[in-house]
């Protein structure tokens, strides 16, 4: 029987998890998917946001701007890619310029440090490819970016280090509980604890409703995305928004941490948690949108597209409370999640704590993570040494990348490896770049076949039954 099971391992889930594991408890998180980060969280933003934008006394306020704060160390602490780059709320016009001037109040209220109303000229000096049309701006020095999926992958390694088990492509069936334990049936058989987190992201509504909790819905908001090319991927330097709307933050245009740009996402509510396909007027709506902004978005340079699904919850606030007696959920968590999951985290510790969860620091609790040092980014007598050690370094696999068989084979060995395709890419950007992958995935799964001792065809893009060679991959 574990102390605490957490279900879902996405940003919150991972965040929770890695939180419990400086405490001497058993810790068990139990995943649908076959990775880490394969829901809401493998296809976001990837914004650090300021924390301007939630209304004041919400959740979502309180917990982006302790969030923001937070993220600098622990990204450091984890080894993940995180940038200050600042942000920017474009005005077009007077209402515009009311709304970013709400904006900057209520980012005051909510305790945001370093706003400021710029006028037209300051953003183009600073941004001189937003459209010429532009009147002024809200500028956040602390909005930042970070890979959202390497984050979860780290916050993970680290829990594991720590010694929280992970139960992967093992779906929840049922929960209930038996006097004071939770029995959770899975696809891979029971699981008993005594305290449970429930972080099951879009599918959290029906965990709240076996816990028997007051009832919500998790309404999928899909957002489309263009990802460009690194040719373009200095068009800004800054995330560029337009004024919010209703339906959401509105289409963005923002550098990534590895040097490309993106543009998105749009926002559709939709029936089903799992259509993530693309659509023509979807990619159009995101290209307009963000050519509202800023000029010279071609395209010709846009590598790929892709969509990701919100986790919108019919209550307006992200949903943390005590569903029954030892359990909380922390469901809900739409953007500014990603944001707001750090410091959710310690906040979901303490509620289990007041319901009588004893939490013992642990003295040999590890705070750091390294990640492996990716042969593209080693000094020469790094690569020196490291190929003379091992001659797989000096194979190139991912051209646009610059990826080499050593730096796969170490993804796939690490804790919580790679067992897929797309764990590989996300772990080490192999099919990340202008090619998508066209000349090294057959590379790729010719290497995951080996280091897992499978057959080819048995080698997936990502979840069970997506047999790269043979099956339907969408
Ligand atoms: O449209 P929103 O408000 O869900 O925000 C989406 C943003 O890209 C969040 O980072």
């Amino acid at each position: 029987m574990y102390d605490v099971a957490v279900i879902g391992a996405g940003i919150v889930g991972t965040s929770i998890a890695r939180e419990l594991s400086r405490y001497d408890l058993s810790v068990v998180v139990i995943e649908k998917s076959s990775d880490i980060a394969n829901g809401s969280t493998k296809a976001n933003s990837g914004i650090v946001h300021a924390g301007y934008d939630a209304k004041e006394g919400t959740l979502k306020a309180k917990f982006n701007v302790l969030g923001s704060e937070m993220y600098e160390g622990i990204c450091k602490e984890l080894d993940v890619p995180y940038k200050r780059n600042g942000s920017l709320v474009l005005a077009f016009n007077d209402d515009d310029l009311r709304h970013i001037e709400i904006l900057y109040k209520r980012g005051l209220t909510n305790g945001v440090r370093e706003l400021e109303i710029i006028d037209k000229n300051k953003v183009l000096s600073l941004e001189p490819n937003i459209q010429d049309d532009v009147v002024g701006a809200l500028y956040a020095k602390t909005g930042a970016i970070v890979s959202p999926f390497e984050l979860a992958i780290a916050l993970a390694e680290n829990a594991n280090q720590n010694g929280v088990e992970f139960m992967l492509s093992t779906e929840v069936i049922k929960v209930y509980k038996e006097k004071d334990v939770f029995i959770i049936e899975t696809s891979k058989g029971v699981v008993q604890s005594r305290y449970l987190v429930n972080a099951a992201g879009l599918f959290a509504d029906d965990i709240n409703d076996m816990l028997g909790g007051e009832r919500f819905r998790i309404i999928p908001r899909r957002g489309e995305y263009c990802l460009f090319d690194k040719a373009v991927g200095g068009i800004v330097t800054r995330t560029i928004f337009q004024t919010p709307t209703n339906k959401g933050k509105g289409i963005l245009v923002s550098p990534t941490v590895h040097g490309n740009l993106f543009v998105g996402p749009n926002a559709v509510e939709m029936d089903r948690k799992d259509d993530v396909s693309t659509t023509k007027e979807g990619l159009d709506e995101v290209l307009r949108g963000g050519s509202r902004s800023v000029k010279g978005l071609n395209p010709r340079d846009i590598i790929t597209s892709f969509t990701g699904i919100r986790a919108t919850p019919d209550t307006g606030d992200f949903v943390i409370n005590i569903p029954t007696k030892n359990a909380v959920n922390a469901a809900g968590i739409e953007s500014p999640g990603l944001t707001a999951s750090v410091a959710i985290a310690p906040y979901v510790v303490s509620l289990l704590e007041e319901q009588g969860l004893r939490l013992i620091k642990k003295e040999n609790f590890i705070a750091t993570r390294q990640n492996t040092k990716l042969f593209i980014n080693m000094s020469e007598d790094e690569k020196k040494e490291v190929l003379s050690k091992n001659p797989m370094y000096g194979r190139i696999i991912c051209r646009c990348e610059h990826i080499t068989e050593g730096d796969i084979v170490s993804a796939i060995r690490r804790p919580l490896g790679a067992r897929s395709v797309d764990g590989v890419k996300r772990r080490v950007r192999a099919g990340m770049g202008r090619c998508q992958g066209g000349f090294c995935m057959p590379r790729v799964v010719e290497i995951l076949a080996r280091e897992l001792n499978i057959p080819l065809t048995e080698v997936k893009k990502s979840d069970e039954g997506s047999f790269i060679l043979t099956g339907k991959t969408k």
